[in-house]
């Protein structure tokens, strides 16, 4: 398992969002959260913003789709060039056709569960994505405190994913810091997501390369 960091933009200045990606060159993926005010109650960004930061940074784009249909809207983000796009299984309504759209336009494939979402009845959907993201917070807002209830579904969605191969990814999202961070990568996570955690930080950089130790240490 490699231990990669995904800061999150919604942390960031909005109105400096290139200078914020170049503050990161050591992150894996820049995540950027797409909120829809429908599916979350919170309206962020969308595809205009992700078109114009793929332009302005080299760092591969992790989009986490959170709004109401991502069956509609998910395949534009792979084709405005984002390297990953992850659609949220409570809200997809074919996800296996949405999953295997995404990947035949070349970016890798996601699939979220919010905190409530088991991941059981989603085994036989293992083998149509890359990653899967286990929200540590219920999704719409930065800045919330980890939920400790999600340990055993990353311990659980490990195990599955080791019984299909070890191929799929498992991002965490939400609440994950330099305190947090040493449970989910214990836990079986590889892939963290941070938004306050970095750019609350003084220093995004070193902030990421302390979650990545810290990661590295405790992964199983
Ligand atoms: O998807 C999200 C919220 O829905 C964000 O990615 C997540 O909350 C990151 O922010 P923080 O690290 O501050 O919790
Ligand atoms: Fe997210």
């Amino acid at each position: 398992m490699a231990v990669q960091i995904s800061p999150s933009i919604l942390a960031a200045d909005f109105a400096r969002l290139a200078d914020e990606a170049a503050a990161v060159p050591n992150a894996d993926w820049l995540h950027v959260d797409v909120m829809d005010y429908h599916f979350v109650p919170n309206l962020t960004l969308g595809l205009p913003v992700v078109e114009a930061l793929r332009k302005a940074t080299s760092t591969p784009l992790d989009c986490h789709l959170m709004i109401a249909d991502p069956d509609r809207w998910a395949p534009a983000y792979a084709e405005a060039g984002a390297g990953s796009v992850t659609i949220h299984a409570e809200a997809a309504k074919a996800p296996v056709r949405t999953l295997r759209e995404i990947r035949s336009l070349g970016a890798r494939a996601g699939l979220a569960l919010s905190p409530a979402t088991a991941v059981e009845p989603y085994e036989d959907l293992l083998g149509e994505i890359d990653m899967l993201l286990l929200m540590t917070v219920e999704p719409g807002f930065g800045g919330q405190k980890f939920l400790d209830i999600m340990l055993p579904k990353i311990r659980r969605s490990r195990a599955l994913i080791e019984r299909h191969g070890g191929r799929v990814w498992l991002q965490v999202d939400g609440g994950v810091d330099a305190e947090t961070i040493g449970r989910c990568a214990e836990a079986g996570a590889d892939v963290f997501v941070a938004g306050s955690a970095v750019y609350g930080a003084a220093d995004p950089a070193a902030a990421i390369d302390a979650l990545r130790a810290t990661a590295i240490r405790q992964s199983g």
